[in-house]
């Protein structure tokens, strides 16, 4: 059994994104990541922190903008004034937001070229026709984390745990695009264990400590674990129960330490990206 270095790839990825800022940095651009933030919750505040943390290491600049129990109208201004000001190249709106508004319905207002968390339904709907665009971070880091252990994903069986417009579809269309056989499960999927047991390549992103356990995973299986659930005593544990599949799995990324430190490497790829062109 494989453990999967999330932090060694995120490295990497990091080395590669650091080279290109310093780059734009002295053409006279500093590449700069906008953060809304709508809420106020300790993990929200815990990943923005984790954000400026990562952006100051490769050199990006990012501008966090708290908002104080905005309305859906205040959130898409925001927005408006972020993709319209030239200084900004990356914009991450963070979920969750407040009651009653949606990503789907602030998500437009993220310029496409700026968004870099795949949030806009353009952005979406690009992945799905296979056209150039930024997935979700956490979908990509999925899919850059399969490619950088080299798991053979044309024809594999795939199974994706989970149907979120930010995680699960965008992971599904991703594996699509590597001709991958994939079939997304979800809280009314029927005997999800036989499904799960047939894959070669497993993806639980359902928000449920624990979901996965040894009877959904076949041996020998590549399990990619996107869950971040807090535990009482102040921790983080995925979707799946590492302890038992361990056991049966090939390899696993753990939490942390797996899928999370990858998804921020990406998002800031991401507004390189977007900072050069
Ligand atoms: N629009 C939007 N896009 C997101 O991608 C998004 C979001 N909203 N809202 C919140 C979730 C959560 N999320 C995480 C990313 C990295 C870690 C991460 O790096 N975690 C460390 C945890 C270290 C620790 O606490 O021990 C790790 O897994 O190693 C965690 C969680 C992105 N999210």
């Amino acid at each position: 059994m494989t453990l999967i270095d999330g932090r060694a790839i995120a490295a990497a990825i990091t080395a590669e994104v650091t080279e290109t800022a310093a780059k734009l940095r002295e053409s006279g651009t500093a590449p700069t990541l906008a953060v809304l933030v709508p809420t106020d919750d300790d993990a929200t505040a815990w990943y923005v922190r984790s954000i400026e943390r990562a952006a100051k290491k490769v050199g990006v600049d990012c501008r966090v903008v708290q908002l104080e129990k905005p309305t859906g109208a205040d959130v898409t201004r925001e927005l408006d004034k972020l993709s319209a000001d030239p200084s900004v190249h990356g914009i991450i709106c963070q979920t969750p937001l407040p009651e009653g508004v949606t990503l789907d319905d602030v998500g437009a207002h993220i310029d496409p070229r700026k968004d870099v968390d795949g949030a806009n339904p353009v952005s979406l709907g690009r992945l799905t026709a296979g056209l150039p665009t930024y997935a979700p971070a956490t979908a990509a880091a999925v899919l850059e984390i399969l490619k950088r252990e080299q798991v053979a994903l044309s024809g594999a069986q795939v199974a994706v745990v989970g149907r979120s417009t930010i995680v699960g579809k965008p992971a599904a269309l991703l594996l699509l695009g590597e001709h991958a056989t994939v079939t997304v499960c979800h809280s009314r999927t029927k005997d999800l264990a036989a499904v799960t047991k047939a894959a070669d390549v497993l993806v639980v992103a359902v928000g449920r400590a624990h979901f996965i356990g040894a009877d959904h995973v076949k041996p020998g299986a590549v399990v990619i674990d996107v869950g971040t659930n807090p535990t009482p005593e102040g921790g983080l544990v995925g979707d799946v129960d590492q302890a038992a599949v361990e056991e049966i799995a090939g390899s696993i990324t753990p939490v942390p330490g797996g899928v999370g430190p990858v998804t921020t490497s990406l998002l800031l790829r991401h507004t390189v990206t977007a900072a050069q062109s």
